[in-house]
C-alpha cells in the first residue's frame, strides 16, 4: 500500500531525524510507537506531503509523492496531534475549503459532523475551542473525501470516550468496506481503540523497525 525508499529526513538545523532505506506497509491499520522526540510526527508529516525530504514515497505502486503531488495528496489525509487553525475560522469555513479540495462526496460532511459531534459548534470560531473540540474538527477534516490512507497522530488525546468509540467504529467500517488504510500513533493504550492492527512499528534512533 505504501512504499518508502532511500528516505532521509533532516530539519533545516541539519538534525537528521529519520533514515529509512526501505519500508513497505501492507493495506491495513499500522501502529507506530516510540518515545517523545523519536520521529513519529516527523514521519507522518513527511508521508502526508507536508515536509521536504529526500527519497521516494509511493502509494499503491501508483502515486509517487514528488511525481504525482496532487493525485497523491488527494488520497492521503492527515490529522495533527495538536491541531491549530487561524482563530477566526469556523468548522463551516474549514470543512467547506478542505471538503472541496478533497472532493468530499455529497452528504459526507453532514454525516461526519454528526458522528463526531462537530455540529454543535459548527459556526463558532476555532479560537474559542477547547482542545477536544479542535481534535474533533481535525479528525473530521482528515476523513473528508475518499482517501486511501489516513494518518492519525495521537487520535485518542483529548477526545471524549463516547466520540472515540464512534470514531473507531467509523474507522473499522472504512477499513472493511472501502479498504482504507490507517497509520496511528498513541502514547495511550492502543487497545482502547478496539482496532485489529496489521502492523506495529517501533520508531527510535532514527529508524523504523517492525516489532514482533
Ligand atoms: N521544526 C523542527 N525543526 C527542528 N527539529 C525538529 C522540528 N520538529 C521536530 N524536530 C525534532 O525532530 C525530532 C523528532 O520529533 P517528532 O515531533 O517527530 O517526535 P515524536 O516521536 O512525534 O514525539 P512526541 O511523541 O513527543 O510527539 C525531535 O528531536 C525534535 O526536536
Amino acid at each position: 500500500m505504501l512504499h518508502v525508499s532511500d528516505l532521509t529526513k533532516a530539519y533545516s538545523n541539519g538534525h537528521v531525524v529519520l533514515t529509512i532505506p526501505a519500508l513497505t506497509l501492507s493495506p491495513g491499520i499500522h501502529y507506530f510507537r516510540g518515545g517523545n522526540g523519536s520521529g513519529k510526527t516527523t514521519f507522518f508529516r513527511t508521508v502526508a506531503g507536508l515536509l521536504p525530504f529526500s527519497g521516494q514515497i509511493s502509494l499503491e505502486d501508483r502515486y509517487e509523492i514528488s511525481r504525482d503531488p496532487v493525485a497523491y495528496r488527494l488520497r492521503v489525509n492527515y490529522a495533527e496531534a495538536e491541531p491549530l487553525y487561524p482563530s477566526f475560522l469556523t468548522p463551516r469555513d474549514l470543512v467547506g475549503f478542505v471538503g472541496q479540495a478533497k472532493k468530499a462526496p455529497v452528504g459526507q460532511v453532514d454525516a461526519l459532523a454528526e458522528t463526531l459531534g462537530v455540529t454543535t459548534f459548527w459556526t463558532q470560531p476555532t479560537g474559542q475551542f477547547s482542545s477536544g473540540m479542535l481534535k474533533k474538527l481535525s479528525l473530521l477534516l482528515a476523513l473528508l473525501g475518499t482517501p486511501r490512507l489516513v494518518l492519525l497522530d495521537e487520535p485518542l488525546t483529548t477526545l471524549d470516550v463516547a466520540t472515540a468509540a464512534k470514531l473507531f467504529a467509523y474507522i473499522r467500517q472504512l477499513r472493511t468496506e472501502q479498504d482504507v488504510s490507517f497509520l496511528l500513533t498513541s502514547h495511550q493504550d492502543i487497545s482502547l481503540t478496539g482496532l485489529l492492527l496489521t502492523g506495529v512499528w517501533q520508531v527510535g534512533n532514527g529508524v523504523i523497525t517492525p516489532t514482533t
